[in-house]
C-alpha cells in the first residue's frame, strides 16, 4: 500500500518517513497540502494520511480534491484540536478515520492494518463480482417470445413501488432473474439484493439465517450474527422457495411483514428494518393451503403482485438467442459468427426442457467444454441427445431388422464424433476391429444396391 503524509510539523515527518517503511507500507511525505496534490496527480497513492491544519490547503480541501483524481483513495485525518465540525466536514467527504494527535505509532499501525484489509475486501469483492457476472450473465433477461416481453413489462411496472412480489414458475425457468431484474430496476437498486434459498437450509438453521442470533441464544451460537434481513437493509430479500419454509419461520416472517420489524434469536430488542420482499415458488401455494402447510394470512400477503414466468417449452423460439447468450457467458475466444450448427440447433429445440433455462445452461457449458472451436455441434451435446434422436428414428420409423438398427446406431455415433472411428468404437462398446468390419460391410451393402 502506498501511503501520502502530509503535515507541515517537521519532527513528525521525520518519524513517519523512518517508521512508515518499517511497517511495511510505501510511503511519500509533504510538507504541505499542495505538494501533496501534485503528488497525487502524478502517482498512485492508495491511502492518504493528512493533518488538518497545513498552509496552502487544509486537510479536508486535500481529501475533497483528491476524490476528483482518485475517488477510491482512503483517507484519515489527523489533528492536535478536534471539533465536531471539521469531524462532520471530513466524513462528508468520505473521510475513513478522524484522529486526535498526537497519534501513537502502534495506533496508526494498526488503523493503516485495517485500511489494507478494508482495500483487501474491496478489491476481492470487485473480483467476486468479477465472476459472477461472468457465471450468472450480467442479469439480462433474454427471449423475445410476446411471453417474455409481457414478463418485462410487468417488471418495470412493479419494481419502481415497495410491493411484494410473487413470482410462479417452474424450476429453473429464470424467477431469480425476475427476482434481480426488479430490484435493479428499483429505487433500491444501489442497495443490496439478498437472495436466499428457504429450501436449502434445515429448519433449525433458517430461523437464524434471516433474523440473525446473539451470542449464545442456542448451542453453537458462539458469537454474534447478523442476519439477512439486516444485511438486506435499504435494499431487497429476496425468498426464493418460500413455500419449503416451516409453518413457526411462516408466523414470524409474516410479523416482520406487518411490522418492519426484526429480532434476533436470543435478543429482547426489537431492529426497524426497510426490506422490499420479493418470493418465488414453484409449488401451489393455494394447495399448500387446504392442506395447511402453508399459512393463508401469509399467502395473501405475500402475494399483493403476482408474476409468472412462462416454462421454457412455452417459448421455445427464443432457443437460438438464449443458447447464443448462454455460450456467451463460457467462451472468451471470439464469439461472433455462428455459434451452433443447424443441426445442433434443431436437436436442442425438440428436447422437452424439464429442468427449463438451467437445463440449457448445463448443456451449454458442456458443450463449450467439448468444443475447441465454434460453431457447437451435435456431436458436442450430451450423449441423451443423440440417444434421444436415435429412439425417435426407431419410433418413427418402419419396422427395421436388427441389422439395420445397428447400423443407425453406428451412422449416428459417426455423425456426432465427426467421423473420430475410435471415439465411435468406444460409445459403441466394441473393437475398432469390429466397427471396420460392420463400416465394411454397410459400403458394400450399399454399393450392391447402386
Ligand atoms: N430469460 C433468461 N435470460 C438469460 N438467462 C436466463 C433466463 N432465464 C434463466 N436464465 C439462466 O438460467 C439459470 C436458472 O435461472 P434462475 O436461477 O433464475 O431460475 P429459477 O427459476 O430461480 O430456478 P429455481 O426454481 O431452481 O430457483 C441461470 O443461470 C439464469 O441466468
Amino acid at each position: 500500500m502506498h501511503v501520502l503524509f502530509a503535515d507541515d510539523e517537521e519532527q513528525i515527518r521525520e518519524v513517519m518517513r523512518r517508521e512508515l517503511p518499517r511497517l511495511g507500507y510505501r510511503v511519500t511525505i509533504c510538507p504541505d497540502g499542495l505538494t501533496a496534490l501534485d503528488v497525487l496527480k502524478r502517482e498512485r497513492i492508495d491511502c492518504l494520511l493528512v493533518d488538518l491544519h497545513m498552509p496552502g490547503l487544509t486537510g479536508i480541501q486535500l481529501i475533497e480534491k483528491a476524490r476528483e483524481v482518485r475517488p477510491e483513495v482512503e483517507a484519515i485525518l489527523m489533528t492536535a484540536n478536534p471539533d465536531i465540525k471539521s469531524a462532520m466536514e471530513a466524513f462528508k467527504h468520505g473521510t475513513y478515520l478522524y484522529l486526535d494527535k498526537p497519534t501513537k505509532l502502534t495506533d496508526i499501525a494498526t488503523i493503516l492494518g485495517r485500511v489494507s484489509e478494508r482495500r483487501e475486501g474491496r478489491r476481492l469483492m470487485a473480483a467476486l463480482m468479477h465472476r459472477l457476472n461472468r457465471a450468472e450473465g450480467k442479469g439480462d433477461l433474454i427471449g423475445e417470445h410476446d411471453s417474455m416481453k409481457a414478463v418485462r413489462k410487468l417488471i418495470g411496472r412493479v419494481a419502481p413501488t415497495d410491493s411484494t412480489v410473487l413470482i410462479r414458475g417452474e424450476t429453473g425457468c429464470g424467477k431469480e432473474l425476475v427476482a434481480r431484474a426488479i430490484h435493479e430496476h428499483s429505487l433500491r437498486a444501489d442497495k443490496p439484493f439478498v437472495a436466499v434459498n428457504c429450501g436449502a437450509l434445515p429448519e433449525t438453521l433458517i430461523e437464524s439465517e434471516l433474523f440473525g442470533h446473539n451470542k449464545g441464544a442456542f448451542t453453537g451460537a458462539d458469537m454474534t450474527r447478523v442476519g439477512l434481513f439486516e444485511v438486506a437493509n435499504g435494499g431487497t430479500l429476496f425468498l426464493d422457495e418460500i413455500g419449503e419454509l416451516p409453518l413457526a419461520v411462516q408466523a414470524k416472517l409474516l410479523r416482520v411483514l406487518e411490522t418492519g420489524d426484526i429480532r434476533r434469536l436470543g435478543d429482547n430488542e426489537n431492529i426497524h428494518i426497510d426490506v422490499r420482499i420479493v418470493c418465488a415458488t414453484h409449488r401451489d401455494l393455494e394447495k399448500m393451503v387446504s392442506e395447511q402447510t402453508f399459512r393463508e394470512d401469509l399467502m395473501f400477503r405475500i402475494n399483493t403482485f403476482e408474476l409468472r414466468v412462462p416454462a421454457f417449452r412455452e417459448r421455445i423460439e427464443d432457443l437460438e438467442t438464449l443458447a447464443n447468450h448462454l455460450v456467451r457467458r463460457h467462451r472468451r475466444d471470439g464469439v461472433d459468427g455462428h455459434l451452433f450448427t443447424p443441426e445442433a440447433i434443431d436437436e436442442l429445440r425438440g428436447h422437452q426442457w424439464p429442468g427449463n433455462v438451467r437445463e440449457l445452461a448445463n448443456v451449454i457449458e458442456h458443450a463449450s467444454v467439448l468444443c475447441d472451436s465454434l460453431p457447437i455441434g451435435v456431436e458436442h451435446l450430451p450423449a441423451h441427445f443423440s440417444r434421444r434422436r436415435l429412439r425417435d428414428d426407431l419410433l418413427n420409423a418402419k419396422p427395421m431388422s436388427l441389422k439395420e438398427i445397428e447400423q443407425l446406431a453406428i451412422d449416428r455415433a459417426m455423425e456426432r464424433h465427426s467421423g473420430n472411428k475410435k471415439a465411435v468404437a468406444e460409445e459403441l462398446g466394441v473393437s475398432l476391429k469390429t466397427l471396420y468390419n460392420r463400416l465394411n460391410e454397410a459400403n458394400e451393402n450399399d454399393s450392391a444396391a447402386a
